[in-house]
């Protein structure tokens, strides 16, 4: 089981100081949402983000969640500036191109992941298992964090875990206490969790209560 913070809603002005406190309490992979306000209705950060991130916390993944349809332009900025791991939406691209772009990643020494909106069907992702280091399931619509877990997500989880095999399951939106728990239970092993760390009580006391959570 690995929880990977979105940075999403931490305090952007404290970045830092927040991802060295949930490294301090155990976390060891990023999970950095990158916004076009074009494939979803807001922006985030860009590639320097991620440039420093690697900089400052070499020693920590950084896991590149691209939401955008623009993978010609993006793919290789975020490759240079040092991602461990790129997931990008399967409806970001025509399916024929996508297995090419899991190969550029590869080729580049990056660990490649799809990612799938809740509308999308799981079984899209049978020809490009071979290709797949991780699956994201998207918990909620993608765009914004906060959002609630969707009653939906538990059946898609297990449909792409009974499909996957050994390849981890990621969940995405809406993750907390209870909602990991469903999750879990459902299939995922890694828990992106945004809000809920940077958003509530302290982020250690978060990250704890999650882990408990998740070991149980
Ligand atoms: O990809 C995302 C939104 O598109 C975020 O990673 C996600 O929403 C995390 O935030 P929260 O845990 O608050 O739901």
């Amino acid at each position: 089981m690995l929880i990977a913070p979105s940075i999403l809603n931490a305090d952007n002005l404290n970045l830092a100081k927040e991802i060295a406190a949930a490294k301090e309490a155990g976390i060891t992979r990023f999970h950095l949402d990158i916004m076009d306000g074009h494939f979803v209705p807001n922006l985030s950060f860009g590639p320097q983000l991620v440039q420093d991130f690697k900089k400052q916390f070499p020693d920590l993944e950084a896991e590149v969640h691209l939401m955008s349809s623009n993978l010609r332009g993006m793919l290789p900025d975020f490759v240079k500036a040092g991602a461990d791991l790129i997931e990008f939406h399967y409806e970001a691209d025509y399916a024929n191109q996508i297995p090419g772009w899991l190969d550029y990643l590869h080729d580049s020494g990056v660990k490649a992941g799809i990612v799938l909106n809740p509308d999308t069907e799981i079984r899209v992702l049978k020809p490009l298992l071979p290709k797949l280091d991780q699956i994201l399931i998207m918990t909620v619509y993608p765009g914004f964090g906060g959002q609630k877990f969707m009653e939906v997500a538990p059946s898609r989880i297990k449909a792409a875990k009974d499909l996957a095999g050994e390849i981890p399951i990621e969940v995405d939106g809406g993750i907390n206490a209870e909602t990991a728990k469903l999750a879990k239970e459902a299939g995922a092993t890694v828990f992106v969790a945004g809000s809920y760390i940077f958003s509530q009580k302290a982020i250690d006391q978060q990250v704890a209560e999650l882990k408990r959570i998740l070991e149980e």
